[in-house]
């Protein structure tokens, strides 16, 4: 029990420092109200340290060096093989070696205040902090509480995984040594590119996926990234479900898949999907229980604002991760921008209700519009409406597919293979979503989100110009065979 501290006001508490909490902290204190952020391990989050920067950094040598080998004239300089300490440490560089110093500064210099320790709720408004250098403290909220907890790892309900140590993200993206036998089960974004960085480094890995490949993008786009890992020797054992996993007398994991067949592996990395990081935050005692799966969730506002909160409703916000939308860091930090605005609005009085779509308090992107990039090599691009979300949300919808051979990437590497897709609603004439696989493609993207944003009509996309000879000039064949 908790004794009782004496309490601390601020305009908002935000429960969370990785990217989201961040950006809602530094938005309410550039809006004129104070802030306070409580953080239970590094401040920066999962993304900086355990996710987005550490994979990306393990995931990039390999992307350049097959650039390399894959341009001729530059293929005969390749005459080793990646280096995988230098990857390793290069990680550790851009994970900052998993010290937050810099981070904290930056919360310090933003007039933000920190506090270190595990953040509970108790009442409504009030937040109990279990400090982690012994002290407790009890913060209460004028304006808004906002829950900026993150996700954690979904565990598959497999025979014998609760007995074994598994990786999750956590281990894999702070590995210090490359094992030789790896196996990765799940088959969507972090499995996919987990599975190709740790192949480059030298492992030998087997994919387990109960589904195909990357299951919730285009079937030619999906399959374009699963040659991709074949071609570096990933085992990709799709449709395929996992029974059991065990460890062998010498330390080995044993798994028993399906269809028979079983695989030996030195690490097994669960990357089965994750949830919003809910419990142990005290939501029951402000009214919230969980669902008929023992799941809490929480329903927001285009502001953030969860609904149906205790006390007078409208101090409980999520965002990120937590808010279970959409689990990327560059759309928690857009909820973020949007959901500290509207706070700062709502406490000078300057918002009522609910703000219009696209207002800078709204966050309307977040259902149709959403980019993301699976960093593979092949790269996998997308934004907005898939062809069958398309569909079902009721749109009159065509798509226009290609393979991408124009001049750009021709000129960018040997065989070049790559594909493209625009979802195109036909009572409107505009772009509902896009999609892009291929090398070097991500940064093909804001190109489709401004297009997909700003509801551009393909008449006037028309005249938006790809410089020559870049792969851009995709966009172009694109339309010329939509039939513009
Ligand atoms: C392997 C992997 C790779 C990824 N790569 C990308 C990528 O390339 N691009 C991309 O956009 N997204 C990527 N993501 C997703 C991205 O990491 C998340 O969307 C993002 O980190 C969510 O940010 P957040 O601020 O909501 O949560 P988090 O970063 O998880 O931050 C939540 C913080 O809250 C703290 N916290 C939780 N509970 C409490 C409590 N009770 N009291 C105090 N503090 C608490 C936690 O310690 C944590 O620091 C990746 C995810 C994974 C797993
Ligand atoms: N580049 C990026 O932006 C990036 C990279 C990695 C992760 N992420 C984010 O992190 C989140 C988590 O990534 P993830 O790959 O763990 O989740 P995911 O939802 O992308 O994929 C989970 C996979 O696990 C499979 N699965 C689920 N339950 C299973 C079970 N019981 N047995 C076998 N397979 C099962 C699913 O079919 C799916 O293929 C994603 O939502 C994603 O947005 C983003």
């Amino acid at each position: 029990m908790i004794p009782e501290p004496a309490g601390r006001e601020y305009d908002v508490v935000i429960i969370g420092a990785g990217a989201a909490g961040e950006n809602v902290a530094d938005r309410v204190v550039k809006g004129g109200l104070t802030a306070v952020l409580v953080e239970a391990e590094l401040v920066g989050g999962e993304c900086s340290y355990w996710a987005c920067m550490p994979s990306k950094a393990l995931l990039r040598p390999g992307t350049a060096l097959h650039g390399a080998q894959t341009t001729p004239g530059a293929k005969e300089a390749v005459t080793r093989t990646l280096d995988a300490k230098a990857i390793l440490s290069r990680r550790n560089y851009f994970t900052s070696n998993w010290q937050d110093d810099g981070q904290v500064e930056w919360v310090k210099d933003s007039g933000i205040e920190l506090i270190r320790g595990h953040a509970f709720l108790t009442v409504p408004r009030t937040v109990e902090v279990a400090g982690l250098d012994g002290t407790d403290h009890r913060l209460e909220a004028r304006h808004a509480v906002v829950l900026a907890t993150g996700s954690v790892p979904t565990q598959p309900p497999i025979d014998g995984l609760a007995d074994v140590q598994v990786w999750s993200n956590r281990e894999a993206t702070s590995a210090s040594e490359v094992p030789a036998r790896l196996a990765v089960l799940g088959g969507g974004v972090a499995g996919t590119e987990l599975a190709q960085a740790f192949a480059r480094l030298g492992s030998a890995v087997t994919l387990i996926a109960r589904s195909g490949l990357l299951g919730s993008f285009p079937e030619e786009a999906a399959g374009l990234v699963a040659a991709g890992l074949r071609a570096d020797g990933v085992d990709l054992r799709l449709h395929t479900s996992t029974q059991r996993i065990g460890m062998d007398d010498d330390g080995a994991f044993s798994i028993e898949l399906g269809d028979g067949s079983s695989i030996t592996a030195d690490k097994v990395l669960v990357s089965t999907g994750r949830h919003p990081a809910l419990e142990g935050l005290g939501l029951e005692s402000v009214g919230f229980g969980a669902d008929a799966d023992g799941r809490l969730l929480l329903e927001t506002d285009n502001t953030g604002l969860v609904q149906a909160a205790q006390g007078d409703g409208g101090w409980l916000y999520a965002v990120g991760d937590a808010a279970g939308k959409n689990l990327y860091t560059h759309q928690g930090k857009y909820e973020a921008r949007a959901t500290g605005d509207a706070i700062a609005a709502r406490a000078k009085g300057e918002l009522d209700g609910r703000p219009a779509d696209w207002s800078r308090f709204a966050q309307t992107a977040n259902d149709h519009a959403v980019p993301g990039v699976v960093f593979t090599d092949p790269e996998l691009a997308t934004v907005g409406r898939s062809l069958q979300r398309a569909r079902k949300d009721g749109y009159n919808v065509s798509s226009v597919e290609l393979p991408i051979q124009v001049a750009g990437s021709s000129l960018h590497s040997e065989n070049y293979e790559g594909w493209a897709q625009l979802v195109i609603d036909e009572d409107r004439k505009v772009l509902l979503g896009a999609t892009f696989a291929g090398p070097d493609v991500a940064e093909l993207l804001h190109a489709a989100t401004i297009a997909v944003v700003g509801e551009v009509p393909l008449h006037r996309l028309w005249h938006a110009v790809p410089a020559y000879p870049t792969i851009s000039e995709v966009w172009l064949r694109l339309l010329e065979k939509y039939g513009l």
